[in-house]
């Protein structure tokens, strides 16, 4: 047997993915195990997960994950705790008596809402909700999915009549069915994750009465998850079942701010971007939520314990890595996604092609929600390589325009970005973000920055890191660094004709 020493575990539910990693006081990762899990999409513009497949995948994923780590030598007793991160906004309903759902999860990236949002858009005070919660009224927080599952059916109507139905984001649900469900019922949300609800307040990280009132929910029906701090000891229960029952869930972070975390950016000033199915750039802002007035949102960055809340500005973007897996799945052009590097590389350029990915309309720092994807510039000489170099420079581009969004919220510049999530292992798409926004790109030699944020939240909660100090030199060898190799002028050209075309993409859903 290896000598005795304290591990953490982290649950990372991403969009596409769960993984389960285990985590050595150094921070490095010693055992993981990953599900892809189902996409469903019923009609255009939809996007759901089966919730109770979701927990069976992180489930699976534990037990797969200690396997492995028994294997080396290690005794599961050593992990003391384990984290959880996940995918945020997606919504899921259930009855509190069964702790069933009542339909499936509506992810994210869903647009079903557009219309219901448009109309809620008129009432009078639509335009002061993003100063008390930090995100803008669109399709793409919570609240416009929960409104819809309450027009549109019937079980989740009945339900909240009786007073029996509880709303959750992802870690609301983890936490409640790793715990058993009903049983125990253990029913927390972190502020990262509440905070993408549109129903807390920055300020007090609680619910407000306001926005509960402009959205008409009563609470005396609706049961929404208690806010808790992002690391606890205690409020997130333990384990119910799998090989690591009774192990308690220590800390909770939405999956961005986790990555931040995981970064270690924890000082004002710092950021990064996330590239996962979406792509999203959160800076450090501190202790007081600015709210943006350039196209961005404020968010919780973390709420330790002993520690004052800090929270971040927040670019968001819809389409990245999906944008791959649609060249993948839906145009069939590569057979994974690491091959669209390769392909990009068949041609010089995009060959005039510009590709606006606005699957689900545009986020941050655009806001289109009327914007379809669009590609501009196809002639008889495009080739298939043309189209997949424009797809990797569209979130490169967005990432630029939310770069030049941040600077001004935030009156910091930043010197260089640092990136993670499973786009940034491609290195032509890291050189192109480096020439279009003109500072150095740096990717960690670890890129499971996302998963170590959560392991850190529950790490400290228990004990087996002591402060932020401890991090100092987690993961800080072995980077790869992308520099400039284009002219500021070049970049300011190729950035030109992107603003242009998403323009041109408006309207197209209206
Ligand atoms: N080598 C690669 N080049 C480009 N994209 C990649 C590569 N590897 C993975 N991806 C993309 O990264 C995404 C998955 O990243 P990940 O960080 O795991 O996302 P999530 O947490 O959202 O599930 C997929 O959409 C995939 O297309
Ligand atoms: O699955 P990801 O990594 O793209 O992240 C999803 C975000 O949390 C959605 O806001």
């Amino acid at each position: 047997m290896v000598a005795q020493e304290s591990f953490v575990g982290s649950i990372d539910q991403g969009t596409t993915s769960t993984r389960f990693l285990i985590f050595n006081k150094k921070g490095e990762p010693v055992a993981s195990h990953q599900i892809e899990f189902k996409q469903i999409y019923p009609e255009p513009g939809w996007h759901e997960h089966d919730p109770n497949e979701i927990i069976d995948s992180v489930e699976k994923c534990i037990d797969g994950a200690v396997k492995r780590f028994e294997e080396q030598g290690h005794s599961a007793k050593s992990i003391k705790a384990v984290g959880i991160t996940n995918q945020r906004e997606t919504t899921v309903v259930w009855d509190s008596n069964s702790g069933e759902p009542l339909y499936n999860a509506i992810v994210w990236t869903d647009t079903r809402a557009q219309n219901l949002v448009r109309k809620i858009k008129q009432r009078l005070g639509a335009d002061e909700l993003q100063k008390i919660c930090g995100v803008p009224l669109s399709t793409y927080p919570s609240v416009s999915k929960l409104l819809w599952f309450m027009e549109n059916v019937p079980a989740v109507k009945e339900c909240y009549e009786k007073g029996t139905l509880a709303f959750g984001t992802i870690d609301a649900w983890l936490v409640y069915k790793l715990n058993g469900g009903p049983r125990r019922n253990v029913f927390v949300s972190d502020p990262s994750n509440a905070s993408r609800t549109m129903f807390m307040d920055l300020q007090t990280l609680d619910y407000s009465d306001r926005l509960l009132d402009f959205f008409r929910l009563d609470t005396s029906k609706l049961k929404l998850p208690k806010i808790v701090k992002s690391s606890d000891p205690k409020a997130y229960g333990s384990l119910a079942s799998t090989v690591l029952s009774g192990v308690p869930i220590a800390g909770c972070l939405g999956d961005q701010s986790a990555a931040l975390v995981g970064q270690k950016a924890f000082v004002p000033g710092l950021a990064k971007n996330t590239y996962g199915t979406g792509c999203f750039l959160l800076m450090n802002i501190g202790e007081k939520p600015v709210v943006s007035t350039h196209g961005l949102l404020t968010t919780v960055a973390y709420d330790f314990d002993g520690m004052k809340p800090m929270y971040a500005l927040e670019g968001s973007i819809a389409v990245a890595g999906s944008s791959i897996k649609f060249l993948q799945n839906n145009f069939e052009f590569i057979e994974s996604s690491a091959q669209v590097s390769q392909l990009a590389e068949t041609v010089e350029d995009n060959g005039g092609v510009t590709f606006v990915t606005a699957f689900s309309g545009l986020f941050a720092p655009y806001w289109i929600d009327d914007a379809r994807g669009t590609i501009f510039g196809i002639t008889a000489y495009t080739k298939k390589g043309h189209v997949a170099r424009a797809t990797l420079e569209a979130t490169c581009f967005q990432t630029k325009a939310i770069l030049d969004a941040m600077g001004k919220d935030s009156g910091h510049s930043l010197k260089e970005l640092a990136v993670d999530g499973g786009m940034c292992n491609s290195d032509l798409t890291m050189q192109t973000q480096a020439d279009l926004i003109g500072i150095p790109v740096i990717r960690p030699a670890m890129r499971e920055t996302t998963a170590l944020g959560a392991a850190i939240a529950a790490g400290l909660a228990v004990g087996v890191w002591n402060s932020l100090e401890d991090f100092k030199d987690v993961n800080a060898e072995g980077k790869n660094t992308f520099k400039p190799a284009i002219s500021p002028e070049e970049a300011d050209k190729k950035f030109g004709r992107w603003e242009k075309a998403v323009q041109m993409c408006r309207g197209w859903a209206s």
